[in-house]
């Protein structure tokens, strides 16, 4: 080791060994409070997301029941309004489905031409003339109906947006279909959008759950991904794609996922459905599968066909209804038919008289009978492909309208129409949806008694949402660091620069004092004298105080402190000290469990540095400019700075004479004498007398060796200054050419001095000013609800209290409305 490396060791030892003195701990008092939390928030939230109507959501959120009472008022009263919206319709119109959005968007008669020939059922009647008005009051029971249909649906989507709830869930309806059997044109008929994925490798991967909203304040139909929080989005081709992704993700050997995507679409023109899709069941369960496979697509697929759900069994008409799979899957679940309403599309691909016998057959009967389709227009290869969305839609419209027309007198007394599929679809969902409620409503409160039971036991019914937790969790910090600046203000701040400068002082006195071996081997002393030509220790001995080489000497050893970047170091060695401090305080804290959060916090103190980094570092770089060039000393400074350099001399020394003894310890202190004597002895006799008794020493043990014979001659040294500075020779300022390090001391306590007015008021009090406001935006303000919320659940317990109190809150709004739509039903019969 050469004697640079080996004196960087010793001061490197001397460096940590002050560094860690520096260092503190704090710790920060608990962070999870009592108290109450912003109450139902996240339920709130919740509610939100499921929440299906446009309008003042807030406050029918805290007035639903009310609201919903008063809502039969007015839809008795006035008819077709809805929620205090009107919702269009001229009310006066041929048809009973003349009054209102929800009539567009089931779509019976809202034109106002001919589509009054289908009948309500959506059966062809001769009776033209049968307007009435017996109509318009059940008009407004329809209405009513459709606002519960509704009012169910958000249930629905409350229920299924409670976390291990998979129980609680109302009625869907199921749609299955073979493959080609006109599936994807159905559903995108009833919302009115091409938005499923297409292509031959789609078979079997997630269920997709499609709640369709109509909401008469969209312009036009808006598609969310709730998981994926992604809302509004008017770019259906986008939604397909992500349709695509999100079922290609499943792996090709699971070929099935139970984990369903959820689609909700908005708009004025779709009815407010729950549909499943439940992509290539039909085709996997009907192929030649592995037994395994097909159990596992049951078992992900079955639960969707049970009961209490409506099957909508989809069957194209040029294929024989004896070799429809949909069908035989329905029967299977439904073996009664009772549950299933079968939908016979591409009727146009058949004689009229063929369609009729399919609508009517008795062969596969189905107590909720057949809906016959047309789902697209001839010769456009997809319904939509061949025209934009709307138009592709209104073409569509028409030809199936035509068509039925046009073959009036053959479907007579069948149910037949996109239209009469979605009036149908609504109608049954709202009948098996109301069965439900009651069942639903004492699932529900017993899920409550249970979760209620829990979070009293474990968490003694303290409030907690996770804007609370991350609320309190500032408030702590904000104190931990008011508590922090206490403690660490500008004496602590002196005393860390100056610890470093200190550090920089003996490092400079080693370079360029401390080099010069202390005694007269001859040949490394020749090596030594380099950039002036040194003299050896016994000419430095009886130099003049006034040589030259000692002027020069001190001049370029300041020189190198003064002109060291005092303003970057400094400033950066406070900054990273208050981030190390920021480190231990909340490694200390309750936030040594959210890692996330923890990273935002650093970040926040980070930035504040930042910003005050240059300003501050410049400050400080000009304020001690004049140091640069002269330095002046007043006696009292001398002696101050003379007993300090002792200090530090003396702890020097005892670094140095303790790496020695640890060297001795770990080689032996007869075989590191040997390498000692071989080393300074290697050209001579006694040198090869040696290597010739050990064999020659390892690499090793060689650089060990140098290692000790610097610690040595470094020790011998240091005693040597130590004791010069002691003497009376150093006991005046005037010799301090000779006395180097008590020199030095006075610059670097002079650099500290001046540097530390400004870090004080540039650096650390801006800090403590501007970080608890930083902490305040950035994580507080300045996140969004899930940031927050994910933030917070970083914390198994925490999270685990959170998610039992959403559960809770959320379980007892469900109950609440479900208890409303009840009374309100209780009302409407
Ligand atoms: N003539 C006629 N063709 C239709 C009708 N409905 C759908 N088609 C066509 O039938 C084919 C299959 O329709 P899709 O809606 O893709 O059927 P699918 O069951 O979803 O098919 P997969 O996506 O393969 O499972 C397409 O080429 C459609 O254009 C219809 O009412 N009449």
């Amino acid at each position: 080791m050469s004697s640079l490396q080996a004196r960087t060791t010793v001061r490197t030892i001397s460096f940590i060994g002050l560094g860690k003195a520096a260092s503190k701990t704090v710790k920060l008092p608990a962070y999870i409070g009592g108290g109450l939390a912003a109450a139902g928030s996240y339920v709130m939230y919740k509610f939100e997301q499921v929440q299906t109507f446009t309008s003042d959501k807030l406050d029918k959120m805290k007035g639903f029941a009310g609201n919903i009472r008063d809502g039969i008022g007015s839809i008795f009263g006035r008819g077709g309004r809805e929620n205090g919206k009107d919702n269009g319709g001229s009310g006066d119109g041929d048809d009973a489905a003349t009054a209102g959005v929800a009539a567009a968007a089931v779509g019976v008669g809202f034109d106002g031409d001919d589509e009054g020939n289908l009948n309500e059922n959506g059966e062809i009647s001769d009776d033209d003339e049968d307007e009435d008005a017996e109509r318009e009051q059940e008009q407004h029971l329809d209405d009513a109906m459709v606002n519960l249909t509704k009012q169910m649906i958000e249930i629905r989507s409350l229920l299924m947006s409670i976390d291990g709830a998979t129980a609680l869930t109302l009625p869907a309806i199921v749609v299955i279909g073979s493959q080609s059997s006109g599936k994807s044109s159905v559903l995108e008929s009833i919302v009115g959008q091409e938005f499923l994925p297409k292509g031959s490798n789609m078979v079997t991967r997630r269920p997709i759950e499609l709640t369709l909203v109509n909401d008469p304040s969209q312009a036009a139909e808006v598609a969310e991904f709730p998981a994926l929080k992604l809302y509004n989005m008017t770019d259906f081709q986008q939604v397909q794609k992500i349709l695509r992704d999100l079922n290609l993700a499943v792996p090709d050997e699971e070929t099935v996922s139970g984990d369903p995507i959820q689609l909700t679409i908005r708009s004025p023109k779709v009815p407010d459905l729950s549909l499943v899709d439940l992509p290539g069941y039909i085709q996997v369960e009907a192929a030649d599968q592995p037994a395994s496979l097909k159990e596992k697509i049951r078992e992900v697929c079955g639960r969707y066909l049970d009961e209490p759900n409506i099957i909508l069994a989809i069957s194209s008409a040029d294929v024989d209804l004896a070799n429809s799979s949909a069908l035989r899957a329905a029967k299977r679940s439904d073996p009664k038919g009772e549950r299933t309403i079968g939908v016979i599309t591409k009727l146009d691909l058949v004689s009229p008289e063929d369609g009729r016998a399919l609508l009517t057959n008795r062969k596969y009967p189905l107590k909720m009978g057949y809906v016959g389709v047309i789902t697209r227009a001839p010769n456009s290869g997809s319904i939509f492909r061949r025209k934009t969305g709307s138009q592709a839609y209104l073409a569509q419209q028409s030809f199936e309208k035509s068509y039925f027309k046009d073959n009036k007198e053959e479907f007579l007394g069948t149910s037949i129409g996109t239209k009469v599929l979605k009036r149908r679809l609504m109608k049954v969902l709202e009948s098996s949806m109301a069965r439900a409620l009651k069942p639903m409503h004492d699932k529900v409160a017993n899920e409550l008694e249970e979760a209620s039971y829990q979070f009293k036991v474990e968490f003694n019914d303290r409030d907690l949402t996770s804007e609370k937790y991350m609320a309190q969790t500032i408030d702590n910090l904000k104190l931990v660091v008011k508590e922090f600046s206490e403690r660490f203000g500008r004496p602590e701040l002196k005393s860390l620069l100056r610890s470093e400068l200190d550090q920089r002082v003996l490092d400079l006195l080693a370079q360029r004092y401390w080099n010069k071996p202390p005694v007269t081997a001859k040949k490394q002393q020749q090596e030594q004298q380099s950039e002036f030509n040194e003299p050896s220790l016994e000419e430095l001995a009886n130099l003049s105080v006034d040589d030259s080489y000692w002027r020069r000497k001190l001049e370029l050893s300041t020189a190198s402190l003064t002109k060291l970047g005092v303003g970057r170091l400094s400033t950066s060695l406070v900054s990273d000290a208050l981030l190390a401090e920021i480190g231990v305080m909340l490694d200390n804290s309750e936030l040594r469990t959210h890692p996330g959060m923890k990273d935002a916090i650093r970040d926040a103190a980070a930035a504040v540095l930042v910003k005050r980094y240059n300003s501050t570092s410049d400050q400080v770089e000009n304020c001690i400019k004049p140091y640069k060039y002269e330095i002046d000393v007043e006696p009292r400074e001398w002696t101050m700075s003379r007993q300090h350099a002792v200090g530090l001399l003396r702890e020097e020394l005892k670094q140095c004479n303790d790496a020695y003894r640890d060297l001795k310890r770990t080689v032996g202190g007869n075989k590191l004498k040997q390498i000692m004597t071989f080393l300074e002895n290697e050209d001579n006799s006694v040198g090869e007398s040696i290597a010739k008794e050990n064999i020659g020493f390892s690499p090793g043990l060689m650089l060990r060796g140098k290692e000790a014979l610097f610690l040595r001659d470094r020790s011998i040294l240091l005693s040597m200054r130590l004791k010069f500075l002691r003497s009376s020779a150093c006991k005046n300022k005037d010799n301090k050419y000779r006395c180097p390090e008590a020199f030095m001391d006075v610059v670097a306590d002079k650099l500290t001095q001046t540097a530390v007015l400004f870090l004080n008021v540039e650096l650390l009090s801006d800090f403590y000013y501007s970080f608890p406001r930083e902490l305040e935006s950035k994580l507080s303000s300045g996140l969004t609800k899930e940031q927050i919320d994910a933030y917070a659940k970083e914390d198994p317990k925490v999270k685990r209290h959170i998610e039992l109190q959403e559960k809770k809150e959320l379980l007892e709004l469900a109950l609440g409305k479900i208890e409303d739509v009840m009374a309100l039903r209780k009302q409407i019969s």
